[in-house]
């Protein structure tokens, strides 16, 4: 057996958590070799709850759960954290857009953002769930002056899933033929789905769907995908969210042998996208780092689209520029 490694998960009462906690528990995220210490927190008025949920994680008796930890303390949730999962925030409820919850939560991920740098491993990987997720990622990586931003990522991964979901109900094929989907930019109705480079087994996405379906079917129900949910469900997405935050983690620390998957990542100029943002662009991982898929030709189609959710993420920059150290 390989020795514990510390994963910790915010929002940990929250309804995301309860199917995150159990499938990482279970091994999806990091293997089924590898033993994990949950460090869940949460705020104070929760800690009742989180309770029921540390018994029910007991009650399973997970082989591969080496210890669990439940605190309102950021900084004894972070100690020594190697994975963290920041989902805790407010979710939006109908008729809301993400980014009307940068007030209500940007601010939990300062005081994060500093207990991360003070107390985790100095090779953390973050992921950021709470919406608006590129910005609340952006926030945390600020206020964290001793790692580096890179080590912060924001979660566009739900969206790069329900993207090959919608192309392989289309197709009539497995998401597992689906190669080569991009999601370009915000965690919001202005992110950009984009198969010019995808294959559906092997061949050329653009041959199999006509321009009409993509712009007029595709790329919204994508986009709006989320509020979808909300309608059906009354409540947000939670056991898909937690199933693409287990595929990030999971692709970012055992690498995704070449194949293209989404994250957000700080913006370095790649694509035209200035640094300043949090953008989601292709990336490969291996030994635990993530690269950006470089050289694709961008047409004039994308490049409108790319920009218009760059310039989203810089508003959102914008009303909380306060925020950033
Ligand atoms: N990036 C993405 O693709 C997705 C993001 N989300 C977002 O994830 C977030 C969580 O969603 P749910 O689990 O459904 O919400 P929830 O309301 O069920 O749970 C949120 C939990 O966070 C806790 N919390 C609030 N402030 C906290 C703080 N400062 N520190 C630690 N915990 C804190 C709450 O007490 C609660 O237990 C929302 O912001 C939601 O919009 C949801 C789906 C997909
Ligand atoms: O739509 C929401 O507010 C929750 C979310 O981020 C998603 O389901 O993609």
């Amino acid at each position: 057996m390989k020795k514990p490694v510390k994963v910790a998960i915010t929002g940990a009462a929250g309804q995301i958590a309860y199917s995150l906690i159990f499938r990482i528990a279970s091994g999806s995220m990091l293997g089924p070799d590898q033993p994990v210490i949950l460090q869940l927190l949460d705020i104070p008025d929760s800690l009742e709850k989180l309770k029921g949920t540390v018994m029910e994680i007991d009650d399973c008796a997970f082989p591969l759960v080496s210890g669990v930890v439940a605190t309102a303390d950021p900084m004894e949730a972070f100690d020594g954290t190697d994975y963290a999962l920041l989902v805790g925030a407010r979710p939006r409820g109908p008729g809301m857009e993400r980014k009307d919850l940068l007030t209500a939560n940007g601010a939990i991920f300062v005081p994060q953002g500093k207990a991360l740098a003070a107390k985790a491993s100095r090779d953390v990987k973050v992921l950021v769930v709470g919406n608006p997720a590129n910005t609340n990622a952006l926030i945390a990586a600020s206020a964290a002056k001793s790692l580096d931003p890179k080590q912060f990522t924001a979660m566009v991964r739900l969206d790069h899933n329900r993207a090959i979901s919608q192309l392989a109900t289309k197709t009539g094929v497995s998401g597992n033929d689906i190669d080569k989907i991009i999601i370009w930019g915000n965690h919001s109705s202005t992110q950009y789905p984009d198969i010019t480079s995808t294959t559906v087994a092997g061949k050329p996405a653009k041959s199999l769907v006509d321009q009409q379906w993509i712009e007029s079917d595709f790329i919204p129900t994508v986009q709006q995908r989320g509020a979808a949910i909300i309608k059906a469900r009354g409540l947000s997405s939670a056991a898909s969210a937690a199933s693409a935050a287990v595929d990030h983690m999971r692709d970012w620390a055992l690498g995704t042998n070449g194949k293209w998957v989404s994250m957000g990542i700080p913006s370095d100029g790649s694509y035209g996208i200035k640094p300043g943002v949090v953008y989601g662009y292709p990336v490969t991982c291996k030994d635990g780092k993530y690269e950006i898929v470089q050289g694709l030709p961008i047409d004039a189609f994308s490049r409108a689209r790319m920009d218009a959710t760059d310039a989203e993420l810089r508003e959102e920059r914008a009303a909380i520029e306060d925020l950033l150290a």
